[in-house]
């Protein structure tokens, strides 16, 4: 660690991401999900948005392309593992650091983040392929690490947003239900070679044990899938109308059981608390 106590320093200067670009030898393909940041402002802030207290001993990074962020997260974490899909861009990635590969600092994993195995990580930094956000994100959320994510615009906006707004859905309780999810910064169009189409959100997931007990993970998210896909309706009418998705059994038994307050309300106005306190009492006495 440094003196400043944020991990190790490595090389005299960030590297310039024109430069980076030029030496992968390949430029980004949007068909591919490659938006390389090319703004060096925004890529020196994105890990100055990950929790004070956030165990930098092992960063991972999903997409490293040219290695911009990479370079930036190496000036700042012992070690960080990189996964990318490109070959052209995990050779390049290797070469560029080919300091801080060989003295152990930096792992390149080449292969599809939604089916490699990921290592231990302490914390993930990453300007994520905007394809897998959903799939990619309910991988790490569950890891109960710091997150520092790029989004769609959109996208982070759904999962940071707040019970009664119209952003609030199924991706907003499932995210909250493992951490505090903020917007740090809305990042424009132009911050990116090449321009993807709309603009981007960094997000940040701080891990908070819930102050909640949720026994069936999975019957949870599921439930909270099947309320929202009735979003309109109140919780009763959602409750009977979805047991083909939530896995409901007997959902008469919970609408029984449940208190009327809440039988009353729509999904958009119950609070991620709600849902699971709503979805233990369901799998007590409807699964
Ligand atoms: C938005 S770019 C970000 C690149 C770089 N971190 C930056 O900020 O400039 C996303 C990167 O993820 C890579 N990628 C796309 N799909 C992937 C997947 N399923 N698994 C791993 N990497 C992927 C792309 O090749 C691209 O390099």
């Amino acid at each position: 660690m440094t003196s400043d106590g944020r991990g190790q320093t490595h090389g005299d200067a960030a590297r310039d991401p024109d430069a980076l670009i030029r030496r992968a030898g390949a430029s980004g393909d949007p068909d591919r999900d490659q938006h390389f940041l090319v703004d060096d402002r925004v890529v020196d802030r994105i890990p100055t948005y990950l929790p004070e207290d956030t165990d930098l001993s092992h960063v991972l990074e999903i997409g490293g392309g040219p290695g911009v962020l990479t370079d930036r997260l190496l000036d700042v974490a012992d070690r960080v593992t990189v996964v990318e899909q490109d070959r052209t861009f995990a050779d390049h990635l290797r070469r560029e650091f080919a300091e801080e590969v060989e003295a152990g600092r930096l792992t390149v994993l080449e292969g599809d983040a939604l089916e490699i195995d990921l290592p231990d990580f302490s914390a993930c930094v990453s300007n994520l392929p905007y394809g897998i956000s959903s799939e990619i994100s309910f991988r790490l959320l569950p890891e109960g690490k710091p997150l520092v994510l790029m989004f769609q615009k959109e996208f982070g906006e759904r999962m940071a947003a707040e019970s009664g707004t119209s952003e609030y859905g199924r991706l907003s309780v499932s995210a909250q239900h493992y951490g505090d999810v903020d917007v740090c910064e809305i990042v424009p169009r132009e911050a990116f070679d090449p321009q993807p189409a709309v603009q981007s959100a960094i997000v940040r997931i701080e891990p908070r044990a819930p102050d909640y007990e949720v026994d069936d993970e999975e019957f949870f998210l599921d439930f909270v899938k099947a309320l929202f896909t009735q979003r309109r309706k109140t919780i009763r009418n959602g409750i009977r109308n979805t047991p083909h998705i939530s896995g409901l059994s007997d959902p008469d038994a919970v609408v029984e059981a449940a208190d009327e307050d809440v039988l009353r309300k729509r999904a958009g106005n119950m609070a991620p608390a709600e849902f699971a306190e709503l979805a233990q009492l369901a799998a007590d006495v409807g699964l």
